[in-house]
């Protein structure tokens, strides 16, 4: 690169930079014209004459506070956009971009050159001229899909060709351009190799600078209805999706707005661990949470099964979870319902002071007089209407009865006067907050009232039906909640049928081990638990007799870490958010919960859509450790081989097996100092959290903290972690505990080994004590460091 390119770039940065300059200025003072027209209006609150007297003096007033109200909006909406403009440029002065491309645009006759400078976010002058565009324009897609030459790229009228004949990357700093070079790949290595090399933090950043071609398709495709990307540890599947929610909101800003946009993550700690993306990309966070919190949120009176319980204590049950799991289950749970249209509702009674008001036979008799074209949905609500009219023509009975004519008699003063509502100050001058009150106000009429009545009678009569008709209050609101339908008694019965609607005997369960099973279930349900897979056909079986909808406001869902879905969870998600359009991500290999039918997730999932909007995206290369702890954990796998390194090296991962658990916690204690003098943020990884406990207490004398929960905040500094929270997460430096033959020798673990291997981004070291891991002892020496156990 010549001098004097360098100094002509800088002339233009400069440039930039001035212009930016120009528009900060004038929006701050669009902030303060703002402000002040704000307070402007606020004092017009005082030529808001209230008029209370006559009809249209109400009117006039109701429509003068609109007035008023709107403006407010309006400058409010004024000096928010002012405020968010500030702030993008006070950005963008930082770093307006990091890379240019020159092209010819085939699409044009001419074919003049043209220059595009990319950055975080678009940059116009007054006069229109466009300096810096956003990366998510259709045009930088050319900058992240191919090298020199002719490059296709999307734009919304179709797709265009450009021939690219210059590509630039830039590394500014404070207003100078530290580095600039050219490039004829897609992405220059020696960026990306820049951008990995960094210590790790809390935080995941933004990718924008170095999004790999295979990643553009995954954060710009609109077409599918679900896009599936499987990708090896570490390939950047999260990145991309972080930066696909930021280009769809700039797509189709005005459409679609954040809280549209959910996403199912693996446990609290990884939200925490991406929060910033969005911000840091001038984009609102979307909603994040994982299946557990939606699952418990939805069933507050239950215990949910954690994350905890889930990995450590229920492994005892494969063959049932993996029934509970599947599509099979989902098609059964579907044909019940289905079959509840004509029989076999538990409902329960709805009882009034000790006896049953409405009987569960007479409410069965209701539910079943419609005919059967009615839907599961329609027959309730009918069933309510009914319900809700019986209620109302106990009111006349009640009145009648004994015991309203004691609580009449018993009434206190104060019970008297609530009940007829004597003595309250109606609605005065002083209380008038908006229109609506003005009109309230006119209505009634002035000052407080007391009530009287024509005779005893009528008074008697007043208060027998107040008195029954609050009484039979809370029966119509379990009416109108669907509190007669007996749920738990209801999913027990589906248990016990479920043989008529699938084949146990496909799942190798038989009959006898369905019924421990179910008795087993009843136990749970009567403590108020359930375990994951059963909570979701609990709500499936819930929602498909109540009509719920589902959520249909929400446009995107995404679902990080796949694998430890079930295919019934997954078309529960699907049935939970009709309008989503759904990107999926996963790693077979790194199966944790679902262990082997994990491998027809995918098209399990698939099948759930039109196969023509279903798109896939590989990616294969990895970018989160260094070569050498990719070839260690790739080694792992049984089926590794298609997992690409990215050519960022480092030192080999090391292995060390003491003869005592003592020797072992020392050689920890030792690592960890070392990782800590080469500045290298350690995690220390245990299979449970037991394991972790326990070696917490082994090394509380060191600066460490112990996540034990999902719930917990990443803390900087060392941490001791188990496998099914370290899920998604990375770390400087990796220590994985027990990394010998009593905890990872059964092929179960091998995915949980490659998991926790691959968390490592710059150093990797394995410690064990009595016999080697046979997983380790198969690899090549050249993967791995054995080293000797003499601490
Ligand atoms: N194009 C890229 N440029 C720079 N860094 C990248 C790029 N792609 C991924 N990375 C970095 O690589 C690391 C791993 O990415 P990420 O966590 O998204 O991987 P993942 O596929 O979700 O992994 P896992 O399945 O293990 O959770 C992150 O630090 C991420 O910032």
């Amino acid at each position: 690169m010549s001098n004097e390119q360098k100094v002509r770039e800088q002339e233009y940065l400069n440039g930039v930079l001035k212009k930016i300059d120009l528009a900060q200025l004038e929006a701050e003072a669009e902030v303060k014209k703002s402000n002040g027209s704000l307070s402007d209006v606020a004092k017009a609150w005082d030529d808001v004459r209230v008029k209370t007297s006559t009809y249209s003096g109400i009117v006039e007033t109701a429509m003068s506070i609109r007035q008023q109200q709107q403006a407010i909006q309006e400058r409010q909406s004024a000096k928010s956009r002012a405020e968010d403009r500030y702030k993008t440029l006070a950005k963008q002065k930082e770093k307006p971009y990091f890379a240019r491309i020159d092209f010819l645009d085939n699409a044009e006759e001419n074919r003049e050159k043209e220059t595009v400078y990319i950055g975080l976010a678009s940059f116009a002058d007054d006069d229109g001229r466009f300096w810096v565009y956003d990366w998510r324009t259709p045009v930088a897609s050319i900058y992240y899909d191919g090298g020199l030459g002719q490059v296709d790229y999307m734009t919304p009228a179709g797709k265009q060709t450009a021939d690219v004949v210059l590509k630039r990357q830039f590394e500014i700093e404070k207003g100078v351009i530290v580095t600039l070079f050219d490039t004829e790949e897609a992405i220059g290595d020696a960026m990306l190799l820049n951008a990995l090399s960094g210590e790790s933090t809390t935080k995941m950043k933004s990718i924008v600078t170095t999004i790999q071609k295979e990643q553009n398709k995954i954060i710009r495709n609109t077409d599918a209805d679900l896009l599936f990307v499987q990708g090896a540890a570490g390939s950047g599947k999260t990145a991309a999706i972080m930066q696909r929610v930021a280009y769809l909101l700039y797509r189709y800003r005005g459409k679609l707005n954040s809280g549209q946009v959910v996403m199912f993550s693996p446990n609290q700690l990884f939200n925490d661990y991406v929060d910033q993306v969005l911000p840091e990309l001038g984009e609102q966070n979307l909603v994040q949470l994982t299946f557990y919190q939606y699952a418990s949120h939805r069933l507050p009176r239950f215990e949910v099964q954690t994350l905890e319980d889930r990995f450590e204590k229920n492994k005892e049950n494969e063959k049932i979870d993996h029934l509970l799991g599947s599509l099979d289950m989902f098609k059964a749970v579907q044909a019940y319902a289905q079959d509840l249209n004509k029989s076999g509702l538990k409902v329960r009674n709805l009882n009034f002071r000790g006896e049953p008001l409405l009987s569960k036979d007479k409410i069965r008799s209701v539910y079943y007089q419609y005919n059967e074209n009615y839907k599961l949905s329609q027959r309730l609500e009918a069933t309510q209407e009914s319900l809700l009219r019986s209620l109302r023509s106990q009111v006349g009975v009640q009145m009648k009865s004994d015991w309203v004519e004691l609580a009449i008699e018993n009434l206190s003063k104060q019970e008297y006067d609530e009940l007829v509502g004597a003595g309250q100050v109606r609605l005065g001058d002083d209380q008038i907050n908006d229109a609506g009150d003005m009109t309230r106000l006119h209505q009634l009429g002035e000052g407080p009232k007391e009530r009287t009545f024509s005779s005893d009678a009528a008074e008697r009569k007043f208060l027998a039906k107040k008195i029954a008709t609050q009484a039979l209050r809370p029966l119509a609101k379990r009416v109108r909640r669907a509190g007669f339908i007996n749920i738990n008694a209801q999913f027990v019965d589906l248990l016990r049928k479920l043989p008529h609607y699938l084949n146990l005997a496909d799942y190798q369960i038989s009959q006898q081990e369905w019924e421990n099973y179910i008795e087993a279930v009843i136990e749970k349900v009567k403590n108020r638990q359930l375990s994951l897979s059963t909570t979701t056909i609990y709500l499936y079986l819930y929602d498909l007799i109540t009509g719920k909808h589902g959520q249909r406001e929400i446009r995107y869902l995404f679902i990080d870490e796949i694998q430890d879905y079930t295919p019934f969870q997954l078309a529960f998600l699907k049935f939970s958010f009709p309008n989503a359009k759904f990107t999926v991500l996963g790693d077979l290999n790194q199966a944790i919960f679902t262990q082997d039918w994990a491998s027809s997730l995918e098209e399990d999932f698939a099948s759930l859509f039109n196969p023509d909007k279903v798109d896939f995206v590989e990616l294969t290369q990895t970018y989160r450790s260094t070569k050498q702890i990719t070839d260690f954990s790739k080694g792992l796998l049984r089926d590794g081989k298609t997992i690409e390194a990215f050519n960022r090296s480092g030192d080999l991962p090391t292995v060390k097996v003491t003869d005592t658990e003592a020797a072992a916690v020392a050689a920890v204690k030792k690592q960890l100092q070392q990782n800590a003098e080469d500045g290298e943020q350690t995690a220390i990884i245990t299979q449970t959290l037991s394991e972790a406990k326990a070696l917490a207490e082994a090394l509380k004398d060191e600066p460490i903290t112990l996540i034990r929960s999902e719930n917990q905040r990443l803390a900087p500094g060392a941490v001791i972690l188990p496998s099914y929270l370290a899920k998604g997460l990375e770390f400087d430096a990796v220590i994985v505990w027990q990394a010998d033959a009593a905890h990872y020798s059964k092929d179960d673990v091998r995915r949980l080994l490659y998991t926790v291997t691959s968390r490592a981004m710059h150093r990797l070291s394995l410690i064990g004590y009595g016999a080697m891991s046979p997983m380790i002892e198969e690899l090549p020496d050249s993967l791995y460091i054995l080293e000797d156990d003499n601490v």
